[in-house]
């Protein structure tokens, strides 16, 4: 072996050289300074002092230095190494009083070949394996032979565990460290072992100070805790729409735990995850003095904000004509008159001009242009009327004079109120001997509308729609409303407005008719409307002449639009083609998923209010019964339902129980599907309820044409209805001469209750309908059995039970009306 300075072993030992010196001098061996040369006999002398209870090494940092000092002088570490197995063999003779000696030993041996943190974990192990000495000395020779490699040390060691009973553990465990040195998961391990032998600890340490590897061990797993130095707060901090605890805590740079304990100050109880409301984050922020600002973000597929943020300048407006709508009760002369004046003012000024239904017309008067909206048809009345209240600027109120006010009359009353828009009346049919104009005023006070006549400020015009008479008046009257109101729009800008009118034209696509409200609409522009969008392919006015531009209040039809939109949908035009698909592509998305969402089918319940909407002119029924003769007799009573406005439509009828395929017709054509004495089976009853298909099941026909006819009436009762809560199946059946058939049964699925109703089933055909008699678990009655028990059932009045026949309890449940 070569010889080596004082200074050099100093560093080995982790001495100082001064240390070493003195050690030296204790065991009177002469050296001179640090330069000097110790020989064997004096460096095997120090190693047995050295590598006694105080020998440890004198501070972390040292210890730490070491690996990469090592790793920087490759030669060093080797001579190191080769030394360590004789500080094995020394111990080995130590004996039994060098308290944790061992560990040293591992742990010097760990500093030398592997990195920091496996070095800090051997420590551990060693210390637990203190237990007995003289065994752990003899794995040391062991590696004393052959430590240079790694790998061979840590199965030295396993093979030192298969030799020491207990210690097998930990001699695997090191094998573990050997394989993953530097591993945090290595580290974990002796801890196990560390636990494991705390038994042995006292004597092992033979009550030095605690050991250094567990403190080490300890202080880099879990690091002292840093003095908490709080983040300044934000000064602002701003949010969208809401935040969580966390979110908010992060952006305070406070502990949610923190937050979360002001919440509760504040009476609020909540976890990290909860969303805070814009109150709860303003309520916080106050607290810590910081400025909160919501985020408001713009939604660019929301056509609406075209049209309250106008990009007009106000030097730019211009006035533009008015666009009247006409509304009134049903055969009041609306339609009367829409066509007497497009007939007297459209074709006076373009003789020869075809006029065109495109669901408005403009008209001029006095040189100055009125846009009327034509309102089609009575189907699509209501929803045009609610809808076309919106773009309207002047309500003309139609009331026969010979009729009065009647319901359709205040329900415009009412739509033009609400849009706030103003309104004329016009007192038609005065060429009537019965017309009672003064009846239609006084009616009509009552609704707020009080005459000029009579001191209010509504104006009044008797017309007769059918002679042409008093039109001229109304429509002065309509260009003084309108002057009042200053109707202005700018030319200048892209257009925006609303669909009035589409369908699909089978040559030219989709057709919509649209009402340019602001800007000039072009042909060629990129254009979205409602949730279809496309380019501007062709447009024509009310006269059917092709156009390049429409300016504001221009009724237009137009094509080019990928899909047809809808009446009432709003258009915006958008500065190119690739803006306009993405907007457009997004919207249909989102129309899309909404619609998934409220696929609202007929039911009973709602059927009124969409025949009230008129959204239904025609109730789609599927009638199935046990028998085909039940079948006719119920669509004969069904058919003869008689209520106005709505047809019953009978689409299907059969006999047997209700089925998928009954289901899917349903869906398609909207329809609800009646059973008489038969049910749904399984698939059906599945496909059902995804569907939303509303299946009304009866055993007495009178009740069918009954809730029917109720239903389309508006009158379905709607305190009670029949809820299904359980299914029971009869596996074997009893009969016992005093009570009757008991029928042994197995509930499939819910519960039965003991005061349910019940009905016997046989192949999905009613067969009985009446109470539960007893219901019993072996012995005993109970008050319910629930799904995946058996039970014993008796039915009143009913012992023809036979296996295989299905229970249906039921009960009566109060319903709440949405
Ligand atoms: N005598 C007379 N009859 C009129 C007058 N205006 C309309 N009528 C008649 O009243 C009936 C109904 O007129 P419409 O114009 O269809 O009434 P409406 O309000 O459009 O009716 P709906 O489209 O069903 O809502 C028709 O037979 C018209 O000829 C009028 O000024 N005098």
């Amino acid at each position: 072996m070569t010889k080596i300075r004082v200074h050099e072993y100093a560093k080995q030992v982790n001495r100082t050289s001064k240390e070493v010196i003195d050690e030296l001098g204790k065991m009177n061996v002469k050296v001179s300074n640090h330069m000097s040369m110790l020989d064997k006999d004096a460096k095997d002398k120090l190693d047995k002092h050295f590598s006694k209870g105080g020998s440890t090494p004198p501070n972390t940092a040292k210890q730490g230095q070491k690996p990469s000092s090592n790793g920087a002088r490759p030669s060093q570490e080797r001579n190191k190494q080769d030394d360590r197995p004789r500080q094995g063999q020394q111990r080995q003779g130590q004996g039994g009083a060098q308290g944790n000696r061992s560990a040293q030993g591992q742990q010097r041996q760990g500093q030398g070949s592997q990195g920091n943190r496996s070095a800090q974990g051997q420590p551990r192990q060693g210390q637990g394996s203190q237990g007995n000495r003289s065994a752990q000395g003899q794995p040391r020779q062991g590696q004393g032979g052959a430590q240079g490699n790694r790998s061979t040390q840590g199965q030295q060691r396993q093979g030192q565990g298969g030799a020491q009973g207990n210690r097998s553990t930990q001699g695997q465990q090191r094998q573990g460290q050997g394989g993953t040195q530097g591993n945090r998961s290595a580290q974990g391990q002796p801890r196990q072992g560390q636990g494991a032998q705390g038994g042995n600890r006292p004597a092992g340490r033979g009550g030095r100070p605690p050991a250094r590897g567990i403190n080490q061990g300890r202080r880099r797993h879990r690091p002292a805790p840093m003095p908490k130095v709080e983040k300044p707060l934000p000064e602002k901090i701003t949010f969208y729409e809401s935040l969580s605890v966390g979110e908010l805590a992060n952006k305070l740079g406070r502990e949610p735990s923190e937050i979360i304990k002001k919440l509760f100050m504040l009476g609020v109880m909540a976890t990290i995850n909860q969303e805070l409301d814009k109150d709860a984050i303003e309520l916080i922020c106050a607290d810590y003095e910081v400025e909160v600002e919501e985020e408001i973000r713009i939604d660019v597929t929301d056509l609406e904000i075209y049209f309250e943020d106008s990009e007009e300048v106000e030097a730019e407006l211009t006035e533009r004509p008015p666009v009247v709508t006409i509304m009134g009760h049903v055969d009041h002369g609306k339609t009367t008159l829409l066509d007497s004046i497009r007939d007297t003012k459209v074709t006076q000024g373009e003789a020869g001009g075809i006029t065109q239904h495109i669901g408005a017309y403009q008209i001029e008067v006095e040189g100055k242009k009125i846009t009327f909206l034509d309102t089609p048809g009575h189907a699509a009345f209501t929803t045009m009327r609610a809808r076309g209240a919106k773009v309207t600027d002047i309500t003309i109120l139609v009331v026969a004079a010979d009729d009065g006010v009647m319901p359709q009359t205040i329900e415009a009353i009412n739509h033009a109120k609400a849009a706030e828009v103003p309104i004329i009346v016009a007192v038609n049919k005065m060429d009537k001997p019965s017309a009672n104009p003064d009846r239609v005023m006084q009616e009509l006070t009552e609704h707020g509308l009080l005459s000029e006549a009579w001191g209010g400020d509504t104006i009044f015009v008797p017309i007769s729609a059918l002679k042409g008479e008093g039109i001229d008046h109304l429509l002065e009257m309509v260009l003084l409303v309108s002057e009042v109101a200053e109707l202005k729009a700018s030319k200048n800008i892209r257009a925006k407005g609303t669909v009035i009118e589409a369908q699909l034209d089978r040559g030219r696509g989709s057709v919509a008719t649209l009402l340019v409200q602001d800007g000039t609409l072009r042909v060629g522009d990129p254009i979205v409307v409602g949730t279809t969008f496309g380019k501007v392919r062709a447009m024509i006015n009310d006269l059917g002449r092709r156009v390049k531009e429409a300016g504001p209040s221009t009724p237009v039809e137009i094509t080019g639009l990928n899909e047809v939109p809808q009446a009432g949908d709003r258009f915006v035009v958008f500065e190119d083609e690739k803006t306009a698909r993405q907007i457009g592509e997004s919207r249909a998305g989102d129309a899309l998923q909404e619609q998934r969402v409220e696929k609202t089918r007929v039911t009973l319940d709602n059927l009124f209010d969409q025949m009230k909407q008129g959204e239904m002119k025609e109730l789609n029924l599927i009638v199935k019964a046990d028998v085909q003769g039940t079948v006719e007799a119920m669509a004969a009573s069904l058919m003869k339902i008689e209520v106005e406005g709505v047809n019953v439509k009978i689409i299907h009828t059969g006999a047997g129980a209700i089925n998928e395929s009954d289901i899917s017709l349903a869906a398609a054509s909207n329809a609800i599907v009646i059973g008489f004495n038969v049910r749904p089976d399984v698939n059906a009853k599945r496909a059902a309820e995804e569907e939303g298909v509303d299946i009304r099941l009866h055993r007495v026909i009178y009740k069918v044409i009954e809730e029917i006819e109720f239903a389309m009436k508006g009158l379905l009762d709607p305190e009670f209805e029949e809820k299904v809560i359980g299914q029971a199946e009869v596996r074997e059946t009893f009969k016992v001469s005093k009570i009757g058939t008991i029928a042994g049964s197995y509930v499939t699925e819910g519960k039965l209750t003991r005061d349910a109703g019940v009905r016997v089933l046989r192949d999905n055909i009613v067969i009985f309908e009446g109470e539960l008699d007893t219901l019993k678990r072996f012995k005993d009655d109970v008050k319910e059995v629930s799904k995946g028990y058996e039970c014993g059932i008796t039915v009143k009045n009913f012992n023809d039970i036979k296996e295989g026949d299905i229970f249906e309890a039921f009960v009566m449940e109060e319903v709440k009306r949405s």
